[in-house]
């Protein structure tokens, strides 16, 4: 593995031709054995597999989870088969199970179980594991992963939930228009200790985001029902969180700024508030994820977010798999409907 001499080595790692071979075969070969990516044994032997991804990529990440100390990294230089993959689909909804980028789909799983497990929720994408990232016609103009027109604001993702992942890993099936994700860490140094307090205080309300609202899901079952019900209550609980925690030097964030509310009158929290988007706007950097890349975000250490884009809607347009990571499938429990089920909701 290579890594250029412009880029910090703990940002980027670029495979090499036979390291990308390697990877690639793996996931093909597993693709023939396994039925899906909710296949129980699938998940059961992820790390077994894992373990013969490219050496140098598996210290790569162990280095990266086990630092903890930046936001994000990539894995550079994928072989992605356009052709096999096919078109980029118009909507989520009736794609083929698994289908015919079923091999990426596993490529990313292994990666998750570098990380820790994948797990996905009930309420988002009809429930499924492994997320598609592709513009949606009426998704247009919408704060969704499926908008386009629209800034896709910086975000801890599913920053109002007390299980969101530990990781989102991103992985680019195609982006010919060289859409750029955005990605920020957080320079503690620029915040005042006196805001550096406040933001560790409990007075910040987060709601949950459009992705997880029954209209950008299927039609919902009547247990489904109960699940959305689950997160509508989050919405209505107001339950006020710090959106700085951990070491106070050095913290982890939570925030989502399109989707919160701080009480008006809480003047010393608006400000600091204020403060801490400034910082992290003056971080925000463009990465454009090329065919092949893999995005590793550490859902702790930094937030991300996408450019606005126009787009093709003609199959050709930009597709990422994505899926979230945690390393503590059981802390969910009490919202996960078996042990074995990797859905929270
Ligand atoms: O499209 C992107 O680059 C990122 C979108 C996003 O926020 C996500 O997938 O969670
Ligand atoms: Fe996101």
């Amino acid at each position: 593995m290579r890594s250029s001499s412009a880029e910090a080595s703990d940002e980027v790692a670029i495979l090499t031709p036979a390291e990308a071979k390697a990877a690639a075969e793996l996931a093909t070969s597993l693709a023939q054995r396994y039925s899906s990516v909710d296949d129980e044994d699938l998940l059961c032997d992820l790390p077994f597999h894992a373990s013969k991804l490219p050496l140098r990529a598996q210290r790569f990440l162990r280095r990266f989870a086990l630092a903890d100390r930046r936001g994000f990294c990539i894995v550079k230089g994928h072989v992605m088969d356009a052709a096999r993959i096919g078109p980029t689909p118009a909507d989520w909804r009736g794609m083929a199970r698994p289908g015919p980028e079923f091999p990426e789909e596993i490529l990313l799983l292994l990666y998750a179980a570098l990380l820790g497990e994948p797990f996905g929720w009930v309420t988002q994408q009809d429930g499924h594991l492994v997320h598609n990232t592709f513009p949606i016609k009426e998704h247009e103009y919408e704060q969704l992963g499926s908008g386009s027109r629209e800034l896709l604001t910086w975000h801890t993702e599913d920053a109002f939930h007390p299980y969101r992942g530990d990781y989102l890993i991103l992985a680019s099936l195609r982006n010919p228009d060289r859409v750029a994700t955005t990605v920020a860490e957080l320079d503690v140094s620029a915040l005042s200790p006196e805001d550096l307090g406040l933001l560790f205080q409990e007075r910040f309300r987060i709601v949950p985001d459009e992705s997880h609202r029954p209209g950008n899901n299927s039609s919902v079952s009547a247990s489904d029902r109960r699940r959305f019900a689950n997160i509508e209550r989050l919405t209505t609980d107001h339950r006020p969180v710090a959106v700085l925690f951990g070491s106070p030097t050095d913290p982890y964030l939570r925030l989502d700024p399109y989707f919160m509310e701080i009480p008006e009158e809480d003047l010393d929290a608006n400000r600091a508030f204020r403060a801490l988007v400034e910082v992290i706007d003056r971080n925000l950097r463009n990465i454009v994820l090329e065919q092949g890349d893999f995005l590793f975000v550490n859902n702790h250490r930094a937030v991300h977010g996408r450019a606005p884009f126009t787009a093709r809607y003609d199959g050709t347009d930009r597709w990422l798999k994505r899926v979230n990571v945690t390393t503590d499938l059981r802390k969910s429990r009490d919202m996960r409907a078996t042990a074995a089920s990797r859905l929270i909701g």
